[in-house]
């Protein structure tokens, strides 16, 4: 585990040694301690370096040892930090890749910090539902100030070593050879006083508003983490790091953990932690995996149609410095689609300036601008992002076939339609693979790669690969209908719009999901979206009938409810924030603040009046289970219908694309959380209420895991062995 070596007779170099990022294991703590040990008895040394083995320091705390039990874990890394600063000699932290959580606790624990240029620190522990419980939330405060060490707690940001010199919590950056430069700063400090290095003793500095400063982050993050409890406790050990000595506000930090570990909070991050991992590496069941199919290097790509989602993909690609070929329809579309990606590109510039990055460390790819096919001859992807319609995505992958080499992969970026239709098209079947981006494009971390009927596993392994080179999470899906996330979402929407039919309102259920934790309510969901595109997919999959209505429902088809509200506000031009006015009105179209518009509450009152709806105002809590529950239970048919592997990867797309709040774990998480026997009891009464609402009609799968109890979500798949993938 930790290794320990003389270096020139004076200084002990301690290795940490635990792949593959150097976790801290009970058994690499009490190994570092028993290092630690060795070179402060030996009289021979006279000052120490910690360092992390293969270029790594370490990435904190073993988070697979969260769920032991506290007596076998061994020595707490908190006094391992104190021995650490209280010993004589100096100890020197030689901080390469990352020193993260109870890593760079490890390191605040040391005298300095000598850092690589390329290495990242930084407290995220508030993403594992934890605050930084070895010393992190008293030290860092100490070392760089109140408002710099709040931020940092709360968000749980990774800092670059460049920006880590400047807020003080390294002491030298250097370009190479880390270890060699931490020995020559430990052996200059030697004989030094130590007692300013100490941080645990030094005050700290506060700015005479600290008060309202600590307020303030509190209102920010209890916006931010609705519904979250670990970044409040943070600021809490914050505040005790303000008012309290050093020993006691450790105290105040070690209760805030005993809290929060007591919560759902940290076991459910800390799944979605494992469940990101988890998807990554997909695996068909044909046994395809990463293991046993290499992807195809990826050195050019293209984009076609520059909107707003070409031109994030575009982005995406150069940020990943893979050289692109972007083309558009006509001289007028290129025009404007080459204009915002010129500006997406300087502004991405800019941000790897101001986070320190040199041209030579991290340029971005060039993007060149066509609208010539006939370019694309050579490239080894191309990503078709035009907009929803299938006969010009067809129209462009028979012309595709005809002008790429036949290595080329052909993909297409759709939010639900057929990729085997538009594989069918084409001389190349098995290359053609969804890969559904999420807007903005640049930004948004989810990539759902769609597995058609023909496609082959060196595609899926090559669309799994791009997804990570572009630093996103792929999660591989099956070619049904709007794929998994929107196929949960589309019904999810729709039981929003069935309450405002019944006469609630749109900002309490806003308002009510947003408190849950969601980013963002449904309708202001909707709004952003574009009520013309949801509208187009409600009609397109059966969730509304296709004739615009002038204000009259046709409420029932086939003994389905539909609404046609989505129609009757398109009709009125009322498409969302891109015209000014949808639910909400805006400022101005393109305007992003959501004012409630009191023409829609008098249309809404005609339309019941009109249409005769029965009236059922509901509660909150039946607005969360009403909505929630609709996601949870497709999300069981999808796992049905083989259309995802497991329910790590359901939860991975809401957490990732739609901003469910992660401290709930996902919805798949959050119906064992609640107990699935409770979900299905609920979805049977709705349903039994609504028998024309098909989304609560309870899936047989939630169904066969509620008679079981309510098992363990890891345990699902070998409970039921009838369910199975697809892909
Ligand atoms: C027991 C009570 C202790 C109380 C003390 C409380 C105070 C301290 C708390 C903590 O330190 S909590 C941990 C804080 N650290 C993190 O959150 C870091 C999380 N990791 C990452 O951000 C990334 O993994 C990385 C280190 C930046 C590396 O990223 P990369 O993309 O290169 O690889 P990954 O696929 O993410 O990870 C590789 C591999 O390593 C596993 N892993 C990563 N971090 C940890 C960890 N802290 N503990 C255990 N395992 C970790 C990750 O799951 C991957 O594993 P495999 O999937 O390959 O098996």
């Amino acid at each position: 585990m930790a290794t320990f070596r003389h270096i020139c007779d004076s200084v002990a170099v301690i290795t940490l040694s635990n792949p593959p990022v150097n976790a801290l294991s009970s058994a690499l703590i009490q190994a570092l301690q028993k290092a630690l040990g060795e070179a402060i008895r030996d009289s021979a040394v006279e000052a120490i370096v910690i360092c992390g083995d293969k270029g790594k320091f370490c990435a904190g705390a073993d988070i697979r040892e969260f769920n032991k039990p506290s007596q076998k874990r061994g020595p707490h890394l908190l006094l391992l930090t104190d021995l650490i600063e209280s010993n004589k000699k100096p100890v020197v932290a030689a901080i390469e890749g990352v020193a993260l959580g109870g890593g760079l606790e490890l390191a605040l624990g040391c005298h300095y910090r000598v850092a690589h240029v390329q290495a990242r620190v930084g407290l995220p522990e508030v993403l594992l539902g934890i605050l930084p419980a070895a010393s992190g939330t008293q030290r860092l405060p100490r070392l760089i100030g109140i408002a710099a060490a709040l931020t940092l707690i709360t968000t749980g940001k990774y800092v670059p070593a460049r920006e880590a010199l400047k807020l003080g919590i390294v002491d030298k950056v250097v370009g190479e050879n880390t270890v060699d430069e931490a020995i020559r700063l430990a052996k200059k400090v030697i004989g030094q006083p130590l007692g300013s290095r100490q941080l645990s003793t030094l005050p700290v500095q506060c700015p005479p508003n600290v008060e309202a400063l600590l307020a303030e982050a509190m209102v920010k993050v209890k916006k931010q983490f609705r519904g979250a409890q670990s970044p409040q406790a943070c600021i809490e050990a914050v505040r005790a790091a303000v008012h309290l000595p050093y020993t006691e506000g450790i105290k105040k930090e070690q209760e805030l953990y005993q809290f929060l570990n007591a919560t759902h909070e940290p076991r459910a991050q800390q799944y979605a932690f494992f469940a990101e991992r988890e998807v990554a590496k997909w695996t068909l069941p044909s046994g395809a995996s990463w293991k046993t199919v290499s992807p195809q290097p990826i050195h050019t790509a293209a984009v076609i149609g520059l909107g707003t989602m070409g031109s994030g993909i575009v982005i995406s690609l150069a940020k990943a410095q893979i050289p692109v070929i972007a083309l558009e329809k006509d001289k007028k579309q290129l025009n404007i689609g080459s204009k915002a990606v010129i500006s997406l590109l300087d502004r991405e510039t800019l941000k790897m300036k101001q986070l320190g990055h040199t041209e030579a460390t991290n340029s971005l790819g060039p993007v060149r601008f066509t609208l010539d096919y006939g370019e694309l001859r050579d490239v080894d992807i191309v990503i078709e992002a035009v907009f929803e319609n299938m006969i010009l995505k067809k129209e462009i992958f028979r012309h595709l076939s005809g002008i790429c080499k036949p290595e080329a992969f052909l993909c297409t970026n759709t939010s639900g339609l057929d990729i085997d239709e538009i594989a069918s098209v084409t001389d190349r079947p098995q290359m053609i693979v969804g890969t559904h981006f999420y807007a903005p494009a640049h930004i948004m971390k989810l990539l759902e790669v769609v597995h058609g009927r023909y496609t082959s596993s060196i595609s899926i392994s090559t669309a799994m690969q791009l997804a990570k080179n572009l630093g996103k999470i792929g999660v591989l899906v099956g070619n049904c209908p709007l794929f998994v996330g929107n196929r949960l979402m589309v019904l999810y929407l729709q039981q929003a719009i069935f309450l405002v039919e019944e006469g609630n309102k749109l900002e309490e259920i806003d308002q009510t999901l947003e408190n849950f934790g969601l980013a963002m309510g449904p309708f202001q969901m909707m709004d952003l979206a574009g009520l013309d595109t949801l509208w187009g997919c409600h009609v397109e999959h059966g969730l509304a009938r296709p004739e615009q209505s002038s204000g009259i429902s046709t409420h029932h088809h086939s003994s389905k409810r539909y609404s046609q509200l989505l129609g009757i506000l398109c009709e009125k031009s009322r498409f969302g924030q891109k015209s000014g006015q949808g639910w909400y009105k805006y400022e101005k179209p393109g305007g992003r603040k959501a004012m409630s518009d009191p023409w829609l509450h008098n249309f809404l009152s005609e339309y019941h009046g009109v249409n005769n709806f029965k009236t059922q105002k509901i509660t909150q809590e039946k607005i969360i289970e009403w909505c929630l529950y609709v996601i949870i239970n497709e999300g069981f048919k999808v796992l049905e219908d083989g259309m995802a592997s497991g329910p790590e990867d359901i939860d991975v797309i809401y957490n990732s694309g739609y901003g469910w709040p992660k401290h709930t774990g996902g919805p798949m998480y959050y119906a064992s959380l609640v107990g699935l026997p409770v979900v299905l009891t609920k979805l049977e009464k709705y349903y039994e209420a609504n028998p024309d609402i098909p989304g609560l009609k309870p899936s047989s799968l939630l169904k066969n895991l509620a008679a079981l109890g309510n098992p363990p979500l890891k345990e699902w798949r070998a409970l039921l062995g009838s369910w199975s993938s697809k892909l």
